[in-house]
């Protein structure tokens, strides 16, 4: 199983301040940069784009950008982050009609590929393109929003998706997304996971260093 990784998403950032918070994150410790993409078609708000990522890049941002697309249609837009220096883009099957084209796409232009589950959408489409994907990411909210309560089931379908990784006996993160915070991550790495988005739970804090601390305390203990 691939080490830990704190994923802040800076949808709950102050983006007026945007590289000084994602700055002041990755000095707390954290390890990716969770970078939310909203259309208001495919999800019904709207964030930031492929300009915001380059800016990041620009102003001296080095660690991971994981671009978690919520945009329909997504191929047009993934040359875009790859020229903004995205690492890892990570789309929903909904929102593309090829979604083998569009993994190779992400691939084509040298960044790491991931598919994102909705809670209601089943893995199946996984077992055609397991050899394709560095990444799988379970939603357990409904996409478009911070601050939501984390769904209970989406900890089956953790084990389901850890099952069909472990199977495949490839190195691919399994990132959890929505509601993640101190209380249950415990919990949630023992599901499977090991890749952790937390907007709110950091953002919202008054000591970024203090929660992401506790979140790797509680990591340790789920995989001691
Ligand atoms: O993709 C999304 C929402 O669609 C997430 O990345 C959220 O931004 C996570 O925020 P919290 O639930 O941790 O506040
Ligand atoms: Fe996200």
């Amino acid at each position: 199983m691939q080490p830990f990784v704190i994923a802040p998403s800076i949808l709950s950032a102050d983006f007026a301040r945007l590289g000084e918070e994602v700055d002041k994150v990755l000095a707390a410790g954290a390890d990716f940069v969770h970078f939310d993409v909203m259309d208001n078609h495919y999800v019904p708000n709207l964030t930031i784009g492929p300009m915001v990522c380059a800016a990041l890049r620009k102003y001296g941002i080095t660690a991971p950008i994981d671009a978690h697309l919520m945009v329909s249609p997504v191929d047009r837009i993934i040359g875009d982050f790859v020229e903004a220096g995205a690492t890892y883009i990570t789309f929903h099957p909904e929102a593309s009609l090829h979604v083998d084209r569009t993994l190779q796409l992400i691939h084509e232009g040298g960044c790491k590929a991931g598919l994102v589950f909705n809670p209601a959408t089943p893995l199946s489409v996984l077992e055609y393109v397991m050899d394709k994907v560095d990444m799988v990411l379970l939603m357990s909210v409904n996409p478009g929003f911070g601050g939501q309560k984390f769904i209970p089931g989406t900890l089956n379908k953790l084990r389901e998706a850890r099952a069909l990784i472990d199977a495949s006996g490839r190195d691919i993160r399994l990132e959890i997304d929505g509601g993640v915070n101190v209380n249950n991550i415990r919990e949630i790495a023992a599901a499977g996971a090991d890749t952790f988005v937390a907007g709110s739970a950091i953002f919202n804090a008054p000591d970024y260093q203090a929660v992401i601390d506790k979140m790797r305390a509680e990591l340790a203990l789920a995989r001691p």
